[in-house]
């Protein structure tokens, strides 16, 4: 098992990563004070539900632990105001109280939705992640926790940071294809970020993570979340580093409100809002290199890198201004300034973006 560390002073917690240590959960909880004597609740998607539900709820009963459960409906439209009532309606009536504490086990929808459960409910009690996806990676660490409104993603949130991340390798096993290739997407957006050998790594190692080859998996999580842990340790609440995590969000985010939280999964949309952000790089007068390399790397994994042609390019721009990076009138715009480095841009023209948009509309 590996283990990585978000250095928060007196909130400091780890991220353990390892095969099989899922099994461990209940002494984890116990090594981290989280008791008998409250009850717990599970937090999961049927899809998960049916692989580990049961194992969960076994492996916590057998040592003592009361445990309720939650199961929503897959994907992001369960990111919303009226699944999280129903969580808290399931919590009062397991006897939640301000000692028990949220596992949320399952992908980045779970792990935001939960963690905004735990952030709320009775103004706050602890929670854990249990990350099963590669995505959720990227969510389940920082303490970013929140749902979706119709017009833009993650506005209804909270930053609460968890008691511990436990990873467990051999959950991804059973991930579909599609779901595995949006997760390499915001894998090597940690390399694109600021770790250009990370980057070389993926593009080198690509079979192998489709593959998912444990040990493959195991390193580039470890790195993955070792960036993400770095950059949480120095910017908790993005007074401004932080910021630099949200490459391909701008676009991306825009497009996923759009789609009506449907169409496209998080990590596709990310995939193209990477290469829109290399394309605005080049504008800016960076090497077009750049956006053909982040383009061919995101192809590799099989990720869209287009802008499907149906979608409303005036929509897009107006769901780009509804967005938390659009500040005091202006985008922000995280760009690329080489592979493995990028810079934060606070004032980029709309009529660029809206360029750059039609443009991802327009190629195949
Ligand atoms: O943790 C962060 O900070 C990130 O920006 C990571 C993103 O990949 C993640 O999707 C995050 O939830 C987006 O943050 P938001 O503040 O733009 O909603
Ligand atoms: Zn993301």
């Amino acid at each position: 098992m590996r283990e990585l560390k978000v250095d928060l002073g007196e909130r400091s917690y780890p991220i353990y990563i390892g095969e099989g240590i899922l099994d461990g959960l209940a002494a984890t909880l116990a090594k981290h004070g989280i008791g008998v004597k409250s009850p717990l609740l599970v937090v999961t998607d049927e899809n998960v539900a049916k692989h580990y539900l049961t194992k969960v709820t076994e492996l916590l009963e057998a040592d003592g632990y009361r445990v309720a459960n939650a199961v929503v409906a897959p994907g992001e439209k369960s990111k919303s105001l009226s699944v999280m009532e129903e969580i808290i309606t399931v919590a009062l009536e397991a006897g939640l109280d301000r000692n028990s504490a949220v596992i949320a086990l399952g992908g980045g929808v779970v792990g935001d939705l939960a963690g905004f459960v735990a952030a709320s409910y009775m103004r706050g009690v602890r929670f854990v992640q249990i990350p099963t996806t590669i995505l959720a990676h990227d969510s389940s660490v920082g303490g970013k926790v929140a749902v979706n409104h119709r017009l833009a993603k993650n506005v209804i949130g909270a930053f609460h940071q968890p008691e511990f991340v436990l990873y467990d390798i051999a959950t991804l096993k059973s991930l579909p294809d599609r779901v595995v290739r949006e997760g390499l997407s915001e894998l090597v957006k940690e390399g694109f970020i600021m770790d250009r050998e990370f980057v070389e790594w993926c593009d080198a190692n690509a079979s192998r993570l489709l593959a998912l080859d444990s040990a493959a998996l195991e390193h580039a999580l470890y790195i993955g979340c070792g960036v993400k842990a770095k950059v949480v340790s120095a910017d908790e609440k993005e007074g401004g580093l932080r910021a630099v995590l949200n490459l391909g969000h701008t676009i991306g985010h825009a497009l996923e409100a759009v789609a009506g939280y449907d169409e496209l999964h998080h990590g596709e949309a990310i995939a193209i809002g990477m290469v829109g952000a290399a394309l605005l790089s080049a504008k800016l007068g960076n090497p077009p290199s750049i956006a053909e390399e982040t383009e061919r790397i995101l192809r590799q994994f099989g990720l869209p890198v287009r802008i499907p042609a149906h979608f409303d390019t005036d929509a897009i721009m107006s769901a780009m201004m509804h967005d938390k990076k659009f500040k005091e009138g202006k985008m922000v715009f995280i760009v690329p300034t080489a592979i493995g480095q990028v810079e934060i841009n606070p004032n980029v023209p709309s009529e660029w973006v809206r360029e750059i948009v039609d443009r991802l509309k327009g190629e195949a």
